[in-house]
Formats: C-alpha cells, structure tokens, sequence
C-alpha cells in the first residue's frame, strides 16, 4: 500500500549558506537538499560552529542565503512578503531581546502580532488562541507573573507559547534547552514533541542533546563540515554518521545503546 503523501512545510534545494562582505564570500555550509513535512519533528546537530544557526536565520529568513532554493509551505520564500512570512514561520531565539517586565499572558499575545493591527488590539478570536497556547503548554498558573519572574525552563515554556499563538505552520528553535537542567531538558523536547504530534505543525530546532534528539526526533538534520545529511535517527545510525562527528580521543559512539559515551 502506498505510505500517505505528507504536506511539504519546508523544502531546500541547492542550499549554499554564510556570510557576505563587501566581495568577500565565506561559504559555511551549500548542497543543503532537505525536505520537512507537516507533524514532524526535526532535529539540527552538529559541532559548534558548523552553521546550525546561520542555517535556521537562512531558513527563517533573518539573512539571505547565497544561493539555491528555498520553499515554505510551497512557495518560493523569495516571493513571500515580511508581514506573510510571520504567518508562516514562528521563531524561538536565544538570547532573545524581550522586555522581561511584560507578563506572561502579555508575551504570549505578542505572538498575535502579524494578525492584529498596529494598536495590536485583540479580537476575541485572538484571545481564545492565546488561551489555548497557554493550555498547550501548561502554563495557565503562571500567566499572571512578569517574565524576570520565571525560570529559564518557564521562560523557554513561555517563548514557545508565544510561538504557538503565532499560529504558523513551521516552528523553528535555536538550541531551546541551553541552561536548563536534564530533567527541564527532556521536558521541553517532550513538549515540542508532542506539539508537533497534536499541531500538526513541522517543529525544527537546534540543538547539542544528541541522545534525546536520537529518541524523539521524527528526523534529524546532521550538519557536517563537507556535507549536510537529513533521515530517520536509524537510518542516519546504521549509516554510521553519528561514529565521525566529533573527533574520537575523547567520545565514541555506541551503536548498541545508541548513545554517546565518554572513551575510557
Ligand atoms: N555574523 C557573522 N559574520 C561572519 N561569520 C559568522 C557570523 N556569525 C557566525 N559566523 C560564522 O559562521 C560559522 C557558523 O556559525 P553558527 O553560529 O551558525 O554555528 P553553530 O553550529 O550554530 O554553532 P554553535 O553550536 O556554537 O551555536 C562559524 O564559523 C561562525 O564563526
């Protein structure tokens, strides 16, 4: 029987990423064919440094790309104005600036924005959707705090509520566990999770927790210095791609327990 065709979110081809000044080119990652569709969730990894946050600006359109193709939601993102890209792709930075007096449910309604007209006033529409990013993330009790208020884990919670108000069909997050212990690490990976699965909506993010990657990810985008490479956690595995990641003197790759481990 043949599998159901999944809506295509996000699509590259030929993608060539970095930096341009003056005439000078650095080149930090190109042949980038990577290919995510509705409900999936999608890892980006690789060493510091190899381009997994110049990839997502390229992708989020925070900065051009070289060259190639890049398509959202089956346009052509060079065709796709500011104001409709907003509709379209919901991003969570780190160290992003915010105004950390603003309260939760404020931030969350910040989310509505590329809906809302420039007094930013909210229709009842908008606020059941911020309602029910708050409920998606379970964070109802602390809607009345001010965000200097909150943990990082909170924060972080929060930041992708926003996200989710935004009502967009690809979420994009650069490295959305960095401070945050193992326990709060897995929790928000398991939250993306599950909001891909309930959402329907492609959620990609970067990330250094290769193991849990490994566990939840429907996929994983693997940047490597010659060569991006994108599939299943186990089809990237039995590649052998994870074993020539990182140099091999300190942490080698169990294939058995599909995990890193320090060398002893
Ligand atoms: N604004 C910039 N101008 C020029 N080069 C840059 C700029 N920002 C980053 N780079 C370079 O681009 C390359 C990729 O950086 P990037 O931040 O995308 O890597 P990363 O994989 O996200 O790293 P990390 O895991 O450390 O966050 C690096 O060599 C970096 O020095």
């Amino acid at each position: 029987m043949e599998a159901e065709k999944k809506h295509i979110i996000l699509k590259t081809e030929n993608l060539s990423i970095g930096y341009r000044k003056k005439q000078l080119e650095k080149v930090v990652a190109s042949g980038i064919n990577i290919e995510v569709t509705e409900g999936e969730l999608v890892a980006v990894i690789g060493i510091n440094g190899v381009g997994k946050s110049t990839f997502l600006r390229t992708v989020s359109g925070i900065q051009p790309e070289l060259s190639g193709h890049i398509e959202i939601n089956g346009v052509n993102r060079k065709n796709i104005s500011s104001e409709r890209l907003a509709t379209m792709i919901s991003l969570v930075l780190t160290e992003q600036p915010l105004s950390k007096n603003l309260g939760v449910a404020e931030l969350v309604a910040l989310g509505r924005q590329p809906y809302t007209n420039w007094i930013g006033r909210l229709s009842p529409g908008d606020l059941k959707i911020v309602k029910n990013a708050l409920a998606l993330v379970k964070i109802e009790e602390i809607q009345e705090k001010k965000c200097h208020e909150l943990s990082d884990g909170q924060l972080q919670k929060v930041l992708i509520s926003r996200a989710l108000a935004q009502n967009t069909p690809l979420m994009i997050l650069d490295e959305p566990t960095s401070h945050l212990d193992m326990y709060h690490k897995a929790q928000v990976l398991k939250l993306l999770k599950d909001l891909s699965l309930r959402t329907r909506k492609a959620v990609i993010f970067a990330t250094h927790e290769i193991n849990l990657a490994l566990q939840l990810c429907d996929k994983i985008i693997l940047m490597k210095p010659n060569e991006v490479v994108q599939g299943k956690p186990q089809q990237l595995i039995q590649k052998g791609h994870f074993e020539s990641i990182f140099p091999s003197d300190l942490i080698v790759f169990d294939t058995a327990t599909e995990s890193f481990r320090i060398k002893t």
